[in-house]
């Protein structure tokens, strides 16, 4: 659910992202809860001539418990205003900074403040953390281990390790992308794994840096796409397939439009078997026909049919398929009149119904609306 907002700058919320955790609610008490803000943040006479500002407000992560009762979790953007430039490279991680590949031993919380959280996940809960010993921030990603308790060997190392951490340490191998985030170290104890993130910042997931900007125009569009582009294509050359590519696994940072991909729970090593379609574990709006349809996908072209639907929702603002159904039958949404013609055939191209009828990461790159300029 979104809604606009105006709020005089001086009220409740500063420039920064506010986040607050609302309920248990029953949906009565939701809905008065609701209206209550909408009261608070509906647009008043600016009798101090204060800026007034745009805010956006996102709910999301509704809960339905068995007691029927709601959590939501809301938050307030400052509607950003993006510049239409072409994003910078994201600052590049130096691998000397890794440590070898051994949990650490020490406890997290020797080491690590841990403040806010910075995202939840259906496997986790991320913080955000400050180094003790030079105040730098990570992102901490703590899972609980009945949840990820799946080992895997990966050439180079002497004995399994759990899958998210052995396909980190496997991106760390040089050279390193800018657009991947990167794992520091990680710590494992009997419940609970955490593993210690580059965290980029000032940043947000896509899908909400679409919401909150103005309208975001085809050159930045492209340049993230781009980015996008190195980012997937890096983790297949590493051995990766990321396999839940979508608008929640990527972060912007939103003064440099530099772009990293998170998230390798649901991923796997690049095999040219092909997986069951029955563990695809990614988001459906953005999974592929033959994930749905058929025994096996396979990962190249599950990639570029997902950034297929990313580009999409960049440019149109929401997702080309509304239902699983839709998905099967190849009947995309209409698109924005906005829409360059360039960038129309290039979705159309990575929305194939036929896998192998895909483009390739390096023909997505040399195709005229990347490499378009304007
Ligand atoms: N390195 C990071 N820096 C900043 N925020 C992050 C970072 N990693 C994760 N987050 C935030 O935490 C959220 C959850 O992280 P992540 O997707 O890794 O968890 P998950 O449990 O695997 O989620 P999912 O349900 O998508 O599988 C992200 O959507 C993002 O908002």
């Amino acid at each position: 659910m979104k809604q606009l907002y105006t709020v005089p700058l001086k009220r409740s919320y500063d420039d920064n992202m506010s986040r607050c955790q609302v309920g248990p609610y029953n949906t009565e008490r939701l809905l008065a809860f609701l209206n209550d803000l909408h009261q608070r943040l509906v647009p008043e006479q600016d009798q101090e001539g204060e800026n007034m500002r745009t805010f956006v407000i996102t709910w999301d992560n509704v809960a339905f418990h068995h007691s029927q009762a709601i959590t939501t979790w809301f938050e307030v953007h400052p509607r950003l205003n993006v510049p239409d430039t072409n994003p910078a490279v994201p600052e590049p991680t130096s691998v000397q900074d890794l440590p070898n590949c051994e949990p650490t031993k020490e406890s997290l919380y020797s080491l690590y403040e841990l403040q806010g959280v910075l995202g939840r996940g259906s496997f986790g809960t991320v913080y955000r953390a400050i180094r003790k010993t030079d105040g730098r921030q990570f992102a901490i990603k703590r899972l609980c281990k009945w949840n990820n308790t799946r080992s895997i060997q990966i050439p180079g190392y002497s004995k399994p390790l759990p899958r998210e951490v052995a396909l980190m340490l496997m991106l760390r191998r040089p050279p390193v992308s800018p657009y991947v985030i990167q794992m520091y170290e990680w710590f494992d104890r009997r419940l609970v794994m955490s593993l210690v993130l580059e965290f980029p910042h000032p940043c947000m997931v896509l899908r909400k840096f679409i919401s909150t900007s103005s309208a975001l125009t085809e050159r930045i569009t492209r340049g993230l796409m781009r980015q996008l582009v190195l980012a997937v294509q890096h983790c297949i050359d590493h051995g990766v397939f990321h396999n839940d590519i979508h608008a929640d696994n990527i972060l912007v940072n939103t003064r440099t439009l530099g772009l990293k991909l998170i998230d390798f729970g649901a991923a796997h090593l690049v095999n040219s078997a092909g997986y069951d379609s029955w563990r695809y574990l990614g988001a459906v709006e953005f999974c592929p026909p033959e994930a749905l349809s058929m025994p096996k996908y396979y990962a190249v072209p599950t990639n570029v049919w997902s950034l297929g639907v990313v580009l999409y929702f960049m440019v149109n603002r929401q997702l080309p398929f509304t239902y699983a159904m839709q998905t099967l039958e190849g009947s995309i949404n209409s698109f924005k009149s906005t829409v360059s013609t360039e960038c129309r055939d290039l979705i159309g191209q990575c929305l194939n119904r036929i896998p192998e009828k895909r483009p390739t990461f390096n023909q997505i790159l040399r195709h005229q609306w990347i490499q378009s300029e304007s």
